[in-house]
């Protein structure tokens, strides 16, 4: 059997995780545009202020930070520093041949722990919440590239 092909259970629970992770990504862009668009607050730059069709009515107070916008931002960020390493340390996964348990673990546990983050940050959750999220997603990135070193290196 290819290791890359759909027929391969783990490489299939990879690409679907994988695709999740695309449309969080490229949704989050989405979430802030139309905070910005709801708030017509929160512009990143100064040409954002010329009167069009999207902005009939530009005021320089657009440009001020909103808290609402900021907030997707910040976590359009944090996606961007956890979702990517997802993406390459999950395929390389697929070449250590793990047990299907391990990978639907590693896969679906990163999913999960991501929508926690993104639930609790959405929601302004206590940090130690948040935290927790990012840290279950962030191990199990960290624990899916050893793993892979590991079966690739010894
Ligand atoms: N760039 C992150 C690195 C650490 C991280 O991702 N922490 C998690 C749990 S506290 C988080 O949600 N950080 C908030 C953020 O990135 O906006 C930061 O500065 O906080």
């Amino acid at each position: 059997m290819e290791l890359y092909s759909p027929e391969n259970p783990v490489f299939w629970h990879y690409a679907v995780t994988a695709l999740l992770g695309v449309l969080k990504v490229m949704g989050q862009g989405w979430l802030t545009v139309r905070a910005l668009m709801s708030e017509k607050a929160g512009f990143a730059s100064p040409e954002d202020l010329r009167k069009t069709a999207l902005n009939p009515d530009p005021d320089p107070t657009q440009l001020d930070p909103n808290p609402r916008v900021e907030r997707s931002r910040r976590m359009h960020h944090n996606d961007l520093e956890n979702i990517p390493g997802f993406w390459v340390a999950g395929a390389l996964f697929v070449l250590a041949e793990p047990p299907l348990w391990a990978a639907l673990i590693f896969y679906w546990g990163f999913v999960l722990a991501r929508a926690g983050h993104f639930w609790a940050y959405a929601t302004a959750q206590i940090h130690d919440i948040r935290a927790t999220f990012y840290t279950v997603g962030s191990i199990l990135v960290i624990g899916m590239a050893i793993w892979t070193l590991v079966v690739l290196l010894v």
